[in-house]
Order: structure tokens, then C-alpha cells, then sequence
């Protein structure tokens, strides 16, 4: 097999990426109608294959688990997750035939092995889906013609897939039907009702392709969502320390403080994220977070310039091949960072609090998310995708860490984002060194002490105009107008 994109000519390369369309909600009146009556089999009960299945079952659609022997014999985690939720597990042989759409999700490292065992035993003219286009795209895997292939990809780790379905909302979600399989024309019929069926037209769908999902999923998970995420709590923990700020207070700020300045950036943008900070603090916010971007410019390129040639993934494969040492070194060192061995104190801080002592917070999370959508514009991503997988992923991804730390967020995500967030977090430290060198308490955690929040009415202006004025703002305006039921978080 071979990267599929790149055996494209340039111009179906440049039109692949460019397949965006944001779909209007009249175009779901049929809910969940073209999979009533289907069975719906699901390999993996993992992150997202738990809590899609919890959706679709809630909305009325008969799901079952089929898992490998092993996870069944033994009892693995995932066949406790089918089980205590009261679904019907059995084998391939068992559930696969009977199978009128086959959800495939287990790692991607996996799709390669368990497509090609599971492929003989689908039933002619049935359905197979994917939540991300790896196996696809940067694989080139070839999939039986009389079989459907269709995307149902949520912009969202699957713990909050499942959160925002239960508060009565969703998570912006990419559909895709693969060009090569789409024998009878009804992928379409079926990726929406899934779409629906989990939620994801109440926050916003997007008629992708399996191409400008992968080149922008990947993109996003490995810079702002986690990469940035990642290394922003490592730098921000360890200066606060090293300034003497109480371990505790550091460890409970960052923890909490991601998701509580990005919950701003999920209602109203960047500028409604530094709007919740003083005027002298917004100023810095904006300083620091144009800092930021120039020093990481080249590194945001280079990410999506080895997504877009498949270099990343070459990358990847090869650590697959090698029983995945650098992944579990990695994780086994994030595990190790004083971050994550410092358990949030016992100090109430309050929300305005994250702000006031958390502005170089602000500021990374500013410059990582115009950064990501910048660059996945300027690589030929649409700006509505850019949007969804750079600024209101953030929030999502957050919510991770404030659940149990770096651990969760790297845990709760696939292992594709996690090895890509490794390699941002590797290249990223070294990046910021000098930068964290000028950095002191007044933008991480204590705040700036001022008698006076006075500022220069000019340079105000100007700040605001500046911030109001990035496309990622604009665009942001439009989709989070279509999100009627987005419910408070923090
Ligand atoms: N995690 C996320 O938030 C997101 C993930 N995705 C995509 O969703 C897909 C699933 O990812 P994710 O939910 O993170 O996966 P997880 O790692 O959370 O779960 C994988 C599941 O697959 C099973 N599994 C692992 N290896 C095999 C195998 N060889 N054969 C059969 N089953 C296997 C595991 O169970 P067991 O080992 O017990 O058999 C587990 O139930 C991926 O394509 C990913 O890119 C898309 C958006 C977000
Ligand atoms: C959660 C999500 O959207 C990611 C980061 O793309 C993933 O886990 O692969
Ligand atoms: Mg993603
Ligand atoms: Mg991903």
C-alpha cells in the first residue's frame, strides 16, 4: 500500500483539502431515519468507540461490540465498558456478518490488520466507517468495492463526545464519503444519520473528505490542542516553581486554568478570552502571545509541512513497527514531569483568578490558536475546519486536564495525537528557553500589581482592532452562531 494523497496529481490534492462544506441543519430532517433498523457493530470500545455507542443507542439505533478474542477471554477493559453498559459483545465470526454498518474504531496503528480480517466476513453491500482518515489516506488501504466507506470524524476526544450529547449538545463533527466506495450512493444518507446520531449536527457538521480530515486532524492534535497544552503547563509549572510560587497553587492553576480561560475562547473567541482580563493584562496577553507566534512559526510550519507530505506519518510507522518505543518512552517521561508528580493544592482560586495570574496561559493558548488556524488556511484547509480544530477543540481538550492532568489528556486522546503531541512538546521546550527566560511572575502566577490600570488609549485601540481582526475570529462569529445548544461548562 501507498499514501493515497500522495499518488494524487496537485490539483485533486489541492481540491481534497479544499472539501469543507458547512452543512445546514435542514439538511438532517431525517435524523438518525437511514440507519433505523440497521445493526450497528462497533470494533473497539476505546475513547471514542464507548461513548459514540452510548450516543447512537440513545438515539434510538441498535448497537453492539464485536472485540478481538483476547479482549473478550480476558476481560479487558473494553469488554467491561460494552458489558457494564449493557450492550451485546460477541467475536467477528459472531457479529460481523450480521452487520449492516461496521464502525471501525480501534487505534489507528490497528486499521491496517483489522480491516483486512474483518473485511472478509462484512456482508456484501454492507457499510464500513472511520473517525479519523488515517488508514485511508496516509495508508492508502483498499477497501472492497461493493462496501460503503464513509467518515463520521467529531473534532473532539471521546469523553466529551460524550459529555456534550448528555448536557443536550454535541461536538463539531467532519463527514466524509470515500470517493472509491460509494457503490449505491447512500454514504451520504448514512454519515449524516450517524452525525446525528451522536449529537454532532446540534454544534456543526462539515461535508469533508477523508483527506482534508486527516491533514488538518493531524495538524491540530499536535500543535494547539495537545502539543501546545503540553508544553505551556510544563514551562508555566516549572517557572512558577523556580520563582517560588507555592507548588500546590502552580499545579492547581494550570490544571484548572486551561479549561477555565479556554471556556472564555469557546463563547467568544480569542477576543472574548482576552476581554476577561484587565487592560494592562490584555496589552501583555497580546505582547507575549505575538512573541510567541514568531519564535513558533517555523515550528506550526513544519508540523503541517510533514503532515502534507506524509513524513509525519513515515515517522509514526516506523515507531509502530518498533513496538511503539518512543510513544510508551514518551509517555513513561511525561509521567515523570513535576507537573504531573505535584498534585493541585488545596487553595481555592477563582475564576477571574485563572485570568489575572495565568496571562501567559492566555497568551499561548492566543498564539497557538491563531497559529494552527493560520497555517492549516495557509496549506489549503478550509476556514470552518481550521476553526473547529484549532479554537473550539481547545476547550475540549482542556476539560482532559482538569480532569487528572497531562496523564488524561494523553490518555483520553488516540494514540496518533499522543505521539504527534510528543513531538511538539520535544521541539517546542528547547524553542521557548530563551523566551521563558525573560518570563516572571507578574504573567504566571501572581499577576501584575498595579496601583495604576491605566493604559495608553492608542496602544488599546490598536490591541483590540488587532485581536477583533484575525479571520479565525471571524469565521468563529458564523459557527458558534449555529450552536444554539452549547451549554456552560465552567
Ligand atoms: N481518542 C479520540 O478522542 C479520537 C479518536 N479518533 C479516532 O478514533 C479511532 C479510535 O481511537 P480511540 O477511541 O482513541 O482508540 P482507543 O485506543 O481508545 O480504543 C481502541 C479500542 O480498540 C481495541 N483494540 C486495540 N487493538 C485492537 C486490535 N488489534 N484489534 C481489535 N481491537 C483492538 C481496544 O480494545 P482491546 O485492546 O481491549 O481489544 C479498544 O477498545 C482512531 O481512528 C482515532 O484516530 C478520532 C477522534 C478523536
Ligand atoms: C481528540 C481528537 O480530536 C484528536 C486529538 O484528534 C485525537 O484524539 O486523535
Ligand atoms: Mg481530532
Ligand atoms: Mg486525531
Amino acid at each position: 500500500m501507498a499514501n493515497y494523497f500522495n499518488t494524487l496529481p496537485l490539483r485533486e490534492q489541492l481540491a481534497q483539502l479544499a472539501k469543507c462544506r458547512f452543512m445546514d441543519s435542514s439538511e438532517f430532517s431525517d435524523g438518525v431515519e437511514a440507519l433505523k433498523g440497521k445493526k450497528i457493530v462497533v470494533i473497539g470500545c476505546g475513547a471514542q468507540g464507548l461513548n459514540q455507542g452510548l450516543n447512537l443507542r440513545d438515539s434510538g439505533l441498535d448497537v453492539s461490540y464485536t472485540l478481538r478474542a483476547a479482549a473478550i477471554a480476558e476481560k479487558r477493559q473494553s469488554w467491561k465498558n460494552a458489558t457494564e453498559n449493557g450492550f451485546v459483545v460477541g467475536t467477528y465470526q459472531e457479529l460481523i456478518p450480521t452487520a449492516d454498518v461496521v464502525l471501525n474504531l480501534t487505534p489507528d496503528k490497528q486499521h491496517t490488520p483489522v480491516v483486512t480480517e474483518i473485511m472478509p466476513l462484512m456482508k456484501k453491500d454492507a457499510c464500513l466507517s472511520y473517525s479519523h482518515g488515517f488508514n485511508i489516506v496516509e495508508e492508502g488501504m483498499k477497501i472492497r468495492e461493493d462496501l460503503t466507506v464513509i467518515m463520521v470524524a467529531p473534532k473532539c476526544p471521546g469523553s466529551e463526545v460524550r459529555a456534550e450529547y448528555v448536557r443536550g449538545f454535541g461536538v463539531p463533527t467532519l463527514i466524509a464519503v470515500h470517493e472509491d466506495n460509494d457503490p449505491k450512493g447512500e454514504g451520504l444518507a448514512l454519515a449524516k444519520a450517524y452525525a446525528v446520531g451522536t449529537g454532532g449536527h446540534k454544534a456543526g457538521v462539515l461535508m469533508s473528505s477523508f483527506i482534508a480530515e486527516v491533514k488538518s486532524d493531524l495538524m491540530g492534535e499536535q500543535t494547539i490542542l495537545c502539543g501546545m497544552l503540553q508544553t505551556g503547563s510544563i514551562l508555566c509549572f516549572d517557572k512558577m516553581v523556580e520563582e517560588g510560587i507555592d507548588a500546590g497553587y502552580a499545579s492547581r492553576l494550570i490544571q484548572f486554568g486551561w479549561e477555565t480561560v479556554t471556556e472564555a475562547l469557546k463563547y467568544g473567541g480569542v477576543t472574548n478570552m482576552l476581554d476577561r482580563l484587565s487592560n494592562p493584562a490584555k496589552i501583555k496577553a497580546f505582547d507575549l502571545s505575538e512573541e510567541l507566534k514568531l519564535i513558533m512559526r517555523p515550528l506550526y510550519n513544519k508540523h503541517q509541512d510533514d503532515i502534507i507530505s506524509g513524513h509525519f506519518s513515515q515517522t509514526m510507522m516506523e515507531d509502530w513497527a518498533n513496538d511503539d518505543v518512543n510513544l510508551l518512552k514518551w509517555r513513561a517521561d511525561t509521567a515523570e514531569t513535576n507537573f504531573e508528580k505535584t498534585p493541585a493544592g488545596d487553595v481555592e482560586i477563582s475564576e477571574q483568578e485563572f485570568f489575572d495570574n495565568g496571562i501567559l496561559m492566555v497568551a499561548m493558548v492566543k498564539a497557538g490558536v491563531e497559529l494552527a488556524f493560520e497555517t492549516m488556511t495557509a496549506a489549503g484547509i478550509v476556514a470552518d475546519s481550521a476553526y473547529y480544530e484549532s479554537l473550539h477543540e481547545t476547550p475540549l481538550i482542556a476539560n482532559t486536564i482538569a480532569r487528572k492532568k497531562l496523564y488524561e489528556m494523553n490518555a483520553t486522546i488516540s494514540d496518533t495525537a499522543e505521539y504527534g503531541c510528543y513531538l511538539y512538546n520535544h521541539a517546542c521546550v528547547p524553542l521557548l528557553a530563551d523566551f521563558m527566560k525573560n518570563i516572571k511572575t507578574d504573567v504566571i502566577g501572581k499577576g501584575l500589581s498595579l496601583e495604576d490600570n491605566g493604559v495608553d488609549n492608542a496602544r488599546l485601540i490598536e490591541v483590540n482592532a488587532a485581536l477583533r481582526s484575525h479571520p479565525v475570529e471571524a469565521i468563529g462569529g458564523v459557527l458558534r452562531g449555529h450552536m444554539a445548544d452549547m451549554k456552560k461548562i465552567v
